[in-house]
């Protein structure tokens, strides 16, 4: 099963005081906000211009039986390219679909029934926005990563919080869980937040929105991610 976490042989990889022993960082991919016939498509030829770690079902809008015809279409597509799916908000469709994961918000449940229902090797996210004290709690509560944000403007959620950079560097210092930023990034955003330690950027209007197409948004990411 695809995984998104830290491998922990990683580490060794890098003789003494040289890296910080944590993988490089990944991209994980948020969906277009609806699901278009053609975007399987689409989606295997942003998967050809880059690695991408995880891709997340957010169809916000979408009926049960909606979320679980796309991720039943997507899901072989993903498998193919070991690019773990995630499932937005719902344990359940993600048990269903038997996705390797969900991503929890803080309003969105609790991490220990989403554990149950999904099983020890299910990959569970959780929304920290700018705050310390939720991503300590989500830690201890066996969350397999955090994720703040919004660290730009978007237009794909109405966001409150604006975390700092430097959130990403404190929480490596911290845990050894990953963390993810999420919120208006895009290949001329991102620097900061991956030399901060950003483990995954997580990303959605910049792809399926860019100028050209989401494959060369991908390609752009794998060259910032590549340097
Ligand atoms: C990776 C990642 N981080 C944060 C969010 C936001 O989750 P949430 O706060 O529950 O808001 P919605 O996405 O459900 O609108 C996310 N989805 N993914
Ligand atoms: C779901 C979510 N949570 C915080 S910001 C955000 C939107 C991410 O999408 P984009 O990359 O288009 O800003
Ligand atoms: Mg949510």
């Amino acid at each position: 099963m695809a995984k998104i976490d830290l491998d922990p042989e990683f580490a060794s990889r890098f003789p003494e005081g040289e890296g910080d022993g944590r993988p490089p960082c990944q991209l994980y991919l948020i969906s277009p906000p609806a699901y278009d016939p053609g975007f399987p498509e689409v989606l295997k030829a942003v998967l050809d211009a880059g690695p991408v770690a995880a891709f997340q079902l957010r169809l916000k809008d979408a009926s049960d039986m909606e979320i679980m015809r796309a991720g039943g279409v997507l899901k072989p597509i993903l498998a193919a390219y070991d690019v773990a799916l995630i499932v937005n908000d719902r344990p359940d469709l993600a048990r269903e679909l038997d996705a390797d994961g969900v991503h929890l918000g803080q309003g969105d449940g609790d991490i220990a029934e989403a554990r149950s229902l999904l099983g020890h090797d299910a990959q569970i996210g959780v929304t920290c926005h700018d705050s310390r004290h939720l991503a300590m709690e989500a830690a201890e509560a066996g969350a397999d990563y955090v994720a703040f944000g919004s660290f730009y403007d978007t237009a794909t959620k109405e966001t409150v919080h604006r975390p700092d950079p430097s959130i990403l560097g404190w929480w490596t210092t911290v845990s050894e869980i990953p963390c993810v930023a999420i919120g208006g990034i895009s290949p001329g955003n991102a620097a900061p937040l991956v030399e901060a330690g950003a483990d995954f950027l997580a990303v959605s209007g910049a792809v399926w929105n860019h100028a050209d197409s989401p494959a060369a948004c991908v390609a752009a990411f794998a060259d910032l991610l590549r340097a």
